[in-house]
């Protein structure tokens, strides 16, 4: 069986345009995508966010979670940025999930529909983080619960950990994208991650994207750290 190829998003998570433009040029020639996200939208706008965006494949990691209503109206205006992916939570249900396909398909061209990512369980929470909110079962469990919902009302990929890869891909098979972040290279400060996986890890459990932040953007040389990460995905 063909090797499946796991490809670079790098996160690019600051308040500072010009930060974030100056990382862009630096990891390009290395990454397949950068991402954008709450951080930087909330400081410095979306036209920042077009512009740091334009001539690159962007992941826009907004994680909308509201009702159906609000969430569709909110991808609505996203037409001007074109993003290359799109995430919303799953946990907003399912007529939230259906809104926000809908609104892909309307407010996009049809070749530039940007994939709708639905974040399961954030790489953040552990079984205790999801005890604490009710939920006894674990991690597993509730990402694919998540996962069914998500992919039944027309998401076209999950943001999950590395570490559900083996079961989503048992469950749903090959078509859906998933997206790993909780990424740290052998060695790297985990911080506020608790689902971590080495990229090496992510690339042979099935992930299609992994999600690189801090370990790029916090290296002396965030060139030369994306490379390394590429490196290591394509070895
Ligand atoms: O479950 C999730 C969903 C999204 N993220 C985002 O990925 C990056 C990871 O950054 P690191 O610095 O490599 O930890 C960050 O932008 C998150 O918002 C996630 O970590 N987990």
């Amino acid at each position: 069986m063909e090797q499946r190829r796991t490809r670079l998003i790098a996160a690019l998570d600051t308040r500072d345009p010009g930060q974030a433009e100056t990382w862009a040029a630096a990891v390009s020639p290395h990454a397949d995508a950068i991402k954008l996200g709450l951080e930087f939208a909330y400081a410095a706008g979306f036209d920042a966010v077009e512009r740091v965006a334009a001539g690159r494949d962007l992941f826009l990691d907004l994680k909308l979670h509201d009702i159906p209503n609000t969430v569709g109206a909110a991808i609505g205006s996203l037409g001007r940025i074109r993003p290359a992916m799109l995430t919303i939570h799953a946990g907003g249900g399912s007529a939230m999930v259906a809104a926000a396909r809908k609104a892909c398909d309307e407010s996009f061209p049809e070749d530039r529909k940007p994939i709708l990512l639905a974040v399961t369980v954030l790489t953040s929470l552990d079984e205790h983080g999801l005890a604490e909110m009710g939920i006894k079962d674990g991690v597993k469990a509730q990402v694919l619960r998540l996962a069914e919902l998500a992919l039944r009302n027309g998401a076209d990929g999950l943001v999950c950990s590395a570490h559900e890869l083996a079961a989503l891909r048992a469950e749903f098979g090959d078509k859906p994208v998933l997206v790993t972040p909780g990424i740290r290279p052998r060695g790297a400060a985990v911080g506020d991650q608790k689902r971590i996986m080495t990229p090496t890890e992510a690339r042979t459990a099935g992930s299609d994207w992994i999600v690189v932040g801090r370990p790029i953007t916090g290296a002396s040389d965030p060139a030369a750290a994306a490379a390394a990460i590429a490196a290591e995905l394509s070895a």
